[in-house]
């Protein structure tokens, strides 16, 4: 039976117990717990092939997890039926190649999870989506089709979607690849907007940039565990950290030009993104 959570400040959105996933009999997350609270904003990160896009994979339903408990807003993810409450952001290299729909639909279908059974549109779902457009820039761009856009104006696509979607948890696998500054500030401010209604937003990324000053908690993956939970870090700093089930930095945040608690920097393989 699909279970349909009230909404209660004191659930996390997002807990993972003891959570493992093998892709091809290879395990690739190893024993994961996490929990990410209601209105936090938690970035994810980790060098290439860590697990960060399996962990949100596992978070959105769309790869199963070999052991453990996923739970969103409290519920077993097998048992979850609340969809319209999570919005997700793909990485850009499994977005929306070839969809033949314009800039506008594709936002808009952002809105299908709120909106009652074959009923229209409403002004509320318009301007929500106008709203979303405006947001990442695209106003301009509404009645071209997908395809015409360039890769990162497709990544705006699908963050306008989600933004449209107004969504209690919001998923964002690296949403600025390919985004340039003026458009990052604009998804900050977005997501700000966002946080300030009390969403709860699980991001993963390799540069935070303007959102840093959003985030309330890092958690760095390093082979498929997490490698370090606590205070912000960006990404300088959590390129550095070595110690497993580190939980806490030495310095507090804010303090991110000091030298890392670390003997020594793990590979950080940028070059095979
Ligand atoms: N569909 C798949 N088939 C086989 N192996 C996979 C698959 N998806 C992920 N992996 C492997 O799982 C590991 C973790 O990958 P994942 O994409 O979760 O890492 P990541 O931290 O998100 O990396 P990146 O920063 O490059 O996106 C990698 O070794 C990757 O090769």
């Amino acid at each position: 039976m699909l279970v349909t959570s009230p909404p209660s400040p004191d659930v996390a959105p997002v807990t993972l117990e003891q959570v493992s996933v093998a892709i091809g009999g290879r395990p690739v997350l190893r024993d994961v717990d996490l929990a990410v609270r209601a209105g936090e904003m938690v970035t994810l990160l980790g060098p290439n092939g860590s697990g960060k896009s399996t962990l949100v994979r596992a978070v959105t339903g769309l790869l199963p997890h070999t052991r453990g408990v996923v739970r969103l807003f409290g519920t077993p993810i097998e048992e979850f039926g609340d969809w319209s409450r999570l919005g997700f952001v793909p990485q850009r290299s499994t977005a929306t190649g070839g969809v033949p729909a314009t800039v506008r639909e594709v936002v808009a279908s952002g809105r299908v999870g709120r909106r009652r059974l074959l009923r229209p549109t409403s002004a509320a779902d318009r301007r929500a989506v106008e709203s979303a457009l405006e947001v990442v820039g695209l106003t301009d761009r509404a009645s071209y089709g997908v395809s015409q856009l360039s890769g990162g104006q497709q990544q705006r696509v699908l963050i306008a979607r989600a933004l449209a979607s107004e969504p209690d948890l919001l998923v964002l696998d690296e949403p600025t690849a390919g985004v340039d500054l003026p458009n990052q500030q604009a998804l900050a401010d977005a997501l700000g907007r966002l946080k300030a209604r009390g969403a709860t937003i699980l991001l993963v990324a390799h540069e935070i940039g303007p959102m840093m000053s959003l985030v309330d908690r890092t958690v760095v993956m390093r082979d498929g565990r997490v490698a370090y939970d606590g205070p912000p870090l960006t990404q300088e700093v959590a390129s550095h950290t070595h110690h497993d089930h580190d939980h806490g930095p030495d310095h507090g945040p804010g303090s991110h030009d000091h030298a890392p608690h670390v003997a020594s920097p793990f590979d950080w393989d940028r070059g095979a993104h």
